[in-house]
């Protein structure tokens, strides 16, 4: 398939075993790998990581630009407040199955219990996280709204851009972002 039609990406927005479908012959042809799968088990994570071995591998389980400097502002400020209260919100549409990806990595990052994650589901919300920094007398309250699919199509296209000159390994968002953060 890739022989016939070269590719320089392959962005993955289909299903946690997709990988395996096109991972190795990917890899074998340097070919980058863009996923925006919202979870992975180990297994998944452990075969990217063999596949950044010998290509370039990206993953993020959200890939909008707002949320990953969300992600950036929100361990600053548990930097400057670590006993604050922190609470994570996401809305997604009714049949999104799971928890939301980006919430687990919120709470991951900011050295949260999952129980911090408030879900609802309602209608066709296309995916909206808030975490809310609970102060004694004052509240800060961090929002990111995806308020159309093309924010992820948007954000796949930034990090394929970013990926152009990147040797083989292992990515993430935050990888990319780095260099904008230097002053
Ligand atoms: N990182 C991010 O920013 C975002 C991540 N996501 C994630 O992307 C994934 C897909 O979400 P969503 O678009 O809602 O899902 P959908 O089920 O609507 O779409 C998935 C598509 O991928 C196809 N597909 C699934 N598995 C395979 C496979 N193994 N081989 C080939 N094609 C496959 C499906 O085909 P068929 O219908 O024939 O099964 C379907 O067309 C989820 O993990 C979701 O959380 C979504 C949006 C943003
Ligand atoms: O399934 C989706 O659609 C989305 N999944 C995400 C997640 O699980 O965090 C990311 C985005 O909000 C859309």
């Amino acid at each position: 398939m890739l022989e016939e039609h070269p590719v320089d990406a392959i962005i993955d927005f289909s299903s946690q075993d997709g990988i395996y479908t096109y991972g190795e012959s990917a890899a074998q042809k340097k070919v980058k790998i863009i996923s925006a799968i919202s979870h992975y088990s180990e297994k998944e994570v452990h075969f990217l990581n063999k596949l950044a071995q010998k290509a370039t591998v990206f993953w993020s389980p959200n890939i909008t630009l707002g949320i990953n400097y969300l992600l950036y502002a929100a361990q600053f400020l548990k930097k400057i407040a670590p006993f604050v209260d922190i609470e994570i919100v996401e809305e997604h549409f009714k049949d999104k199955q799971g928890v939301s990806g980006t919430a687990i990595r919120i709470a991951d990052v900011l050295e949260l219990k999952d129980e911090k994650i408030n879900t609802i589901r309602a209608g066709g919300i296309v995916g909206k996280h808030e975490v809310i920094f609970g102060f004694p007398f004052q509240t800060v309250r961090l929002i990111h709204e995806s308020i159309s699919r093309d924010a992820f199509g948007n954000g796949a296209l930034f990090a394929a851009e970013h990926l152009i000159n990147k040797k083989p390994g292992f990515y993430k968002f935050e990888d990319l972002l780095h260099p904008y953060f230097k002053v």
